[in-house]
């Protein structure tokens, strides 16, 4: 099965309610479509979100690594030749972790084609259902305490909720939160890098004091600030989950080395996609470490990816992976079944992705 073309696209996605964080606010999605096209019709599908905040990447510089670093090094290889295809994949340009996990996802999703077998399996088979969170936004306590109160209405039980804007007024937003929902529902925060380490040990001490009950404290402190992060996995009780501190698997090393986090969160936007992300979980395996596999604000297709990788694998605990259900409409045909918190793995060969509304060829 060989590689004849690759085919960039855009879709549009609009949001049911804006997604807001310490570091964003966006309204709809707007992300790159791969297609990776083949001697023998077969086609595989991939997605990039240009989290240029996150990750630096951004639309035009995923459609320019792709177009021109990417697609030159892999056109003409065989899909059999899987390692050759990610070593070229992967050093044919730095950096641009969106735009190399897109193209993996397809390549993967080709690699289940021609082996007619569905990527979960294929990566390791070890469930065929998880439950993902949802994101509840950072905005004033009310409309978060009433948007909590709806997502468990749709029967989530574990709420991930942005803070990092202002660490007093993410005490009472947690404190109301908790209040209103009870004791029964897990609560995960996430800070988005917003609080320096000692106003981090601060706030997360104070919301222990309260008894908000936190299930983990997500990226804390800024991403380039590792011994800060260490501080305070240190000096606070709640499990600390490493987020934008680890993108590749030397970042992964280094935090489990030091002891800097509890637990790490993958996700492909990061790792520049499954392959790389399969090396972290190892690493985390060797340290004993769990993980969560993340997304940012993707649609179907790269959620769909994450969602064969976390099925595959026993390390994966944590699951955030609501890209699809934050959106008003899916445009992606095929792939895994999202209802609201409960996610069943799609058993077609690759990733059994069929089709996508609305792309614009570019
Ligand atoms: C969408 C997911 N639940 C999430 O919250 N991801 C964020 C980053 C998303 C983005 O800004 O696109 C995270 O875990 O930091
Ligand atoms: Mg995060």
């Amino acid at each position: 099965m060989k590689i004849t073309d690759i085919k960039l696209g855009k879709i549009s996605v609009p949001l049911k309610v804006p997604f807001k964080t310490a570091l964003r606010t966006v309204k709809s999605i707007e992300d790159i479509i791969v297609e990776i096209h083949t001697d023998i019709g077969n086609i595989g599908y991939g997605e990039a979100a240009p989290t240029g905040v996150i990750t630096g990447d951004t639309n035009l510089s995923i459609i320019g690594a792709i177009k021109d670093h990417i697609a030159p090094s892999i056109k003409g290889c065989h899909i059999e030749n899987f390692e050759e295809l990610m070593s070229k994949l992967h050093s044919s340009v730095v950096g641009n972790t969106s735009a190399k996990a897109a193209i993996d996802i397809a390549l993967y999703d080709l690699y289940g084609q021609l082996y007619n077998t569905s990527v979960y399996k294929i990566l390791g088979g070890y469930r065929k259902n998880i439950t993902t969170d949802i994101t509840i936004s950072v905005n004033n306590p009310d409309e978060m305490v009433r948007d909590s109160i709806n997502a468990i209405k749709l029967g989530y039980k574990t709420l991930k909720v942005k803070v990092g804007k202002d660490s007093q007024m993410d005490i009472k937003r947690l404190s109301d939160i908790r209040n209103a929902v009870g004791n029964n529902i897990d609560i995960r925060i996430d800070a988005n890098q917003g609080w320096k380490p000692k106003e981090a040990i601060k706030t997360l001490n104070k919301m222990e004091d309260l008894e908000l009950n936190l299930e983990l404290v997500e990226q804390p402190v800024v991403a380039y600030d590792i011994e800060g992060m260490k501080l305070v996995t240190d000096n606070v009780n709640i499990p600390v989950l490493a987020d934008e501190s680890v993108f590749s698997e030397r970042d992964a090393l280094k935090i489990l080395q030091k002891r800097a986090a509890d637990i790490i969160n993958i996700k492909l936007m990061k790792t520049g996609g499954i392959n790389k992300a399969l090396k972290i979980m190892t690493m985390a395996e060797i340290y004993d470490v769990e993980c969560m596999i993340g997304c940012m604000l993707e649609a179907k297709v790269s959620v769909n990816a994450a969602v064969h990788l976390a099925a595959a694998k026993k390390i994966i605990t944590k699951i955030d992976l609501d890209g699809p259900v934050l959106c008003k409409a899916d445009p992606v045909i095929g792939g895994s079944t999202f209802n609201n918190s409960k996610i069943t793995v799609n058993k077609e060969i690759g990733f059994g992705i069929k089709y996508i509304e609305g792309i614009e060829y570019i």
